[in-house]
């Protein structure tokens, strides 16, 4: 139902057995919200998204997908996924059309074969992420950051309503980049709510609109990602008494800027 928010979070904790990596997070993103995930090394920002999407698993509170609960969404294709590990492997040699039609696929349900809409919309992705003369290579050809694009081919094939990228520009050179950035700002535009796990969001600062930052399995910030200002590292902010926005260039990996201090 198109008035229920994409996602909503209650006291969800989220890990792997029984041990919780994310807890108590509460978090609603509203449909067409442009949402970067933050946060430091294993803070839980993979596993936050991969509750989201079932492979992780939700120990307590709820968790709603476009106004399903996890997992118990018929459709999946209305949810697209780029995954953080990028290489396409597998024993069969698939080629970059194969791979994106797979996409294609799980728009359609199983057992469908690709009309010419399809192979339309499976050349439009991949040209979208500058691979239209890559099409019928194998994917095993391609380089780490090709085969990157061709997860997020194969993602946008399907035009989800939602899609979680994780890690979509890490090892993605700046012009493609910013090619990813144009393609992000025009599914946006359509209305296709975006959450995308990262460490850099300049590449993307265009195109996303909000941040919340993970922090030890919590949510240490859940406001506006604006301005010009310096990094704020970890942090322990709620939301409500938000810290500082992390800023356009905010990148954890970077070394830390104090509040006070310069570049
Ligand atoms: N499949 C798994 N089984 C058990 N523990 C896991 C699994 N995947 C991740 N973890 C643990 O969950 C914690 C958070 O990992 P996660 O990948 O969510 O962090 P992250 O914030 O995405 O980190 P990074 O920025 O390094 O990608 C880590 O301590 C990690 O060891």
């Amino acid at each position: 139902m198109s008035d229920r928010p994409a996602l909503r979070l209650r006291g969800a904790s989220i890990g792997y057995g029984d041990v919780a990596i994310v807890r108590g997070v509460d978090l609603t993103v509203h449909r067409g919200e442009t949402v970067a995930v933050l946060g430091s090394n294993g803070s839980g920002k993979t596993t936050l998204a991969r509750g989201l999407l079932g492979l992780a698993t939700v120990l307590d509170g709820e968790v709603e997908v476009l106004g399903a609960p996890v997992g118990r969404l018929r459709e999946r294709g209305r949810i697209g996924y780029v995954p953080q590990r990028h290489t396409v492997s597998g024993a069969v040699p698939a080629t970059v059309r194969e791979v994106v039609g797979v996409g294609r696929l799980a728009r359609l349900g199983l057992f469908r074969r690709l009309r010419p809409a399809d192979r339309t919309a499976v050349a439009d992705a991949v040209a979208a992420v500058g691979l239209g003369d890559r099409m019928n290579d194998p994917v095993a050809s391609l380089s780490g950051g090709q085969q990157r694009r061709v997860l997020v081919a194969r993602a946008l094939a399907a035009e989800p309503e939602l899609l979680i990228m994780d890690e979509p520009t890490a090892g993605v050179d700046a012009a493609n980049q910013d090619a990813l950035a144009a393609v992000l700002a025009g599914v946006t535009a359509s209305g296709t709510t975006l959450v995308v796990v990262t460490h850099e969001t300049a590449p993307l600062a265009g195109v996303l609109s909000r941040a919340v930052v993970v922090d030890h399995g919590r949510i240490g910030y859940d406001g506006p990602l604006a301005g010009s200002e310096l990094p704020v590292g970890g942090g322990h902010h709620h939301p409500g008494e938000p810290g500082r926005p992390p800023a356009p260039g905010y990148r954890l990996d970077q070394p830390r800027v104090t509040p006070e201090g310069g570049r």
